[in-house]
């Protein structure tokens, strides 16, 4: 896959009065490489229109389009892959399914990161990092911890995720982080632009720190 830096997914409960598709536009000019579809509530059907609509969009732009969930919105739509978490269809299923599109698996603990990536996932995500609103049914957040476990273990790519926002990134990304996630810090931003390069700004600083640090 492509590699990629700074990766959001919608939570249309953020931007109300808004639609998510002007919301993801900005988030895609301020910069984010990877766009998740992640409706938890909507008919399937609807879902399948937001998906066409955001596979339209991301095509324009040439950003990556993730699906969370739905492997079958993933196939009829021509996403670029999924996103799969503990308790969805096993990644080796998935596999069969949707061949060499992206597949991306949840984790929580590093066993979950090490049989990700014996099976074969694309990327991971790591967290929740901190605690978050956006995740009904969430796990305890597994702290900055498990990020500098997972940079040190896995590897395959890795994304952390939960509670992440401007004020607290530095700490994942001092942990090891590379990649950073975020669903209500962007969508929910009066200034998605702005908010998305400041990530970016800060991802980029520490990515180039890492490359002249000397190894620990
Ligand atoms: C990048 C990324 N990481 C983690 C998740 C969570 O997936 P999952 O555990 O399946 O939970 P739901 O998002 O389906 O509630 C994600 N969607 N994206
Ligand atoms: C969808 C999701 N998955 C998580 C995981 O840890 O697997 S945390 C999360 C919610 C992330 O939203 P926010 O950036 O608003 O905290
Ligand atoms: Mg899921």
């Amino acid at each position: 896959m492509k590699d990629f830096k700074l990766y959001a997914i919608t939570g249309e409960q953020f931007h109300p009065g808004r639609t998510m598709l002007e919301v993801m536009e900005e988030a895609i000019q301020g910069g984010c490489d990877i766009i998740q579809l992640r409706d938890k509530k909507s008919p399937k059907r609807e879902v399948l229109a937001k998906a066409k609509a955001l596979r339209e969009l991301t095509r324009r732009y040439g950003t990556t389009f993730i699906v969370n969930d739905h492997i079958d919105i993933a196939l009829a739509v021509d996403a670029d892959g999924i996103h799969l978490g503990q308790d969805d269809l096993p990644l080796a299923d998935a596999r069969k399914i949707v061949g060499d599109k992206i597949i991306g698996i949840s984790t929580h603990a590093i066993e979950e990161a090490r049989q990700a990536e014996l099976d074969g996932a694309d990327y991971i995500g790591v967290g929740p990092i901190f605690p978050t609103k956006s995740k009904e049914d969430v796990v305890a957040p597994v702290t900055t911890a498990y990020v500098s476990q997972v940079a040190a273990e896995i590897g395959i790519p890795f994304v952390a995720i939960g509670g992440i926002k401007l004020h607290n990134v530095d700490q994942v990304l001092e942990a090891g982080a590379t990649r950073i996630c975020a669903i209500s810090e962007i969508v929910g931003s009066p200034d998605i632009v702005g908010t998305c390069k400041s990530f970016l700004a800060k991802i980029n600083a520490s990515n180039a720190q890492l490359r002249t640090r000397p190894s620990r």
